[in-house]
């Protein structure tokens, strides 16, 4: 979170201070083998809807990230981490840094195992970017919501895609979702 808050050029602590009593959460993720792989998905396309997510992938493989607007395929490598950013981490520095589009797929023949754990924070905490990051774009992007309302959004009404963020703001400014 430092590093992040240094290459936006914003105070070092900002970041890590916001995630200090986070709520985060670990998910084992399991991909039974498939019969007929080239008709579904493991996870269909998503971002996450999180700040950052630290991922570990089996030697299987089958996580892909949407890139130069191709599908690419992660390789795994057992001695690394996948680091991607999430919708969270997106509205804390302005749109600055984009959320990772990404799906997994299957095999026919193996099982595989993924285990993610999603840096969240604490459930009251108001998601807003640092004022300085504010000023010199002129304007903010996002709307003030708490990590509480997006985590119900996407639980209750909304399953994860390429556009949570997008419809999420849309939803939290509707007069309708009764969050105002
Ligand atoms: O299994 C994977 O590689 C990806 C899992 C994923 O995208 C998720 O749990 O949000
Ligand atoms: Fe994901």
């Amino acid at each position: 979170m430092e590093l992040l808050a240094i290459s936006l050029g914003v105070d070092r602590g900002y970041y890590r201070s916001f995630f200090e009593d986070g709520c985060s959460i670990m998910r084992c993720n399991f991909y039974p083998p498939c019969q007929e792989p080239g008709l579904t998905l493991g996870t269909g396309p998503h971002r996450d809807p999180t700040a950052l997510t630290i991922l570990h992938q089996d030697q299987v493989g089958g996580l892909e990230v949407f890139s130069d607007n191709v599908w690419q395929t992660v390789r795994p490598r057992q001695n690394a981490l996948v680091i991607n950013i999430g919708d969270t981490f997106m509205a804390l520095s302005n749109g600055t840094y984009k959320s990772c589009l990404h799906r997994a797929v299957v095999t026919k023949y193996e099982e595989r195992k993924s285990l993610a754990f999603f840096l969240c924070p604490k459930e009251d905490k108001v998601v807003r970017p640092p004022p300085d990051l504010v000023c010199n774009q002129g304007r903010r992007m996002y709307p003030d919501f708490t990590w509480s309302d997006l985590l119900h959004f996407t639980q209750k009404y909304y399953r994860a895609d390429d556009a949570t963020l997008q419809n999420f703001t849309k939803w939290i400014i509707s007069p309708k979702s009764g969050n105002l």
